[in-house]
């Protein structure tokens, strides 16, 4: 059951730089664990790799942080908003309005062009055809690939076609960029492109990036890196582990 968390008080308000900032979130799926007490915050324009081996909940932090999950307990604020407690319909308007989504899958639409694909987000948000596509051919462009516009997404390799899927989540200038296992498709040269491309299109127009990885090299170009292991911060878990030692040693000494 979805119960309301608290609302924080004075004192536990939100730190001012952060743009995004989630405190002691639990959420499990059906009784399995995804998030035990976890902890957040990301400045405007940093990159944060949440990184941590498969199964860790590298994916359902980012679908608490993002607004798709609501945290059984936690606080979540964007931009000092309140996100776990707003209404669903609010709650979709910020995700279509201030946030993107990128995953290992691109799913472009086979039946639109390359442009219409990259320029979904604008079309469904109402921005008239004309400027949807200018804006859609300047992130094809940024990308390399330009040449593509015109093209279906059959045409496309898979490398290309996950370009196609970061023009989109990039085509409005979202404020913050969840992108969960981006990389996770490609071969090595493939997986470093998309991520210099990624990291370069952020910084460039200062997006928020929160990049859930469990490949260290993908991490090593985000600037700051939370580790997750067993629905934990590592050091939480690693520490609850000795714990569990250290009790079951005392209890062979006793
Ligand atoms: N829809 C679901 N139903 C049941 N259990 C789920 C569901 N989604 C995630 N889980 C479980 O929650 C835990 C955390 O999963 P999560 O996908 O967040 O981890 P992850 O680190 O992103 O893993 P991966 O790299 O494999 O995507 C795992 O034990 C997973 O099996």
């Amino acid at each position: 059951m979805v119960t309301a968390p608290d609302k924080a008080r004075p004192d536990q308000a939100p730190p001012q730089d952060d743009l995004l900032w989630a405190r002691s979130l639990h959420y499990s799926h059906g009784g399995t664990p995804g998030l035990i007490g976890v902890s957040a915050g990301v400045r405007q324009g940093e990159i944060l790799a949440v990184t941590g081996p498969r199964g860790c909940g590298k994916s359902t932090l980012l679908r608490c942080l993002a607004g798709q999950l609501l945290p059984e307990q936690g606080e979540v604020w964007f931009n000092s908003v309140p996100v776990h407690t707003l209404g669903t319909a609010a709650r979709e308007r910020l995700r279509r309005d201030r946030f993107a989504w990128i995953g290992p899958d691109p799913q472009l639409l086979p039946e639109l062009k390359v442009w219409e694909n990259a320029a979904l987000p604008l079309l469904i948000g109402g921005v008239p055809h004309r400027a949807a596509r200018r804006a859609a051919l300047e992130w094809l462009e940024r990308l390399d690939l330009d040449r593509f516009a015109g093209k279906r997404p059959g045409a496309l390799n898979r490398a290309e076609a996950q370009r196609v899927a970061l023009a989109r989540a990039l085509v409005a200038e979202p404020a913050v960029l969840f992108a969960d296992e981006p990389t996770a498709p490609l071969h090595r040269a493939e997986r470093a492109l998309l991520l210099r491309t990624l990291t370069t299109a952020a910084r460039s127009h200062g997006i928020t990036v929160l990049l859930a990885t469990h490949d260290e090299e993908a991490a090593a170009g985000a600037d700051r890196a939370l580790a997750l292991l067993d629905g934990r911060p590592a050091g939480a878990a690693a520490a609850s582990a000795l714990t569990t030692e250290d009790q079951a040693a005392c209890s062979l000494s006793a």
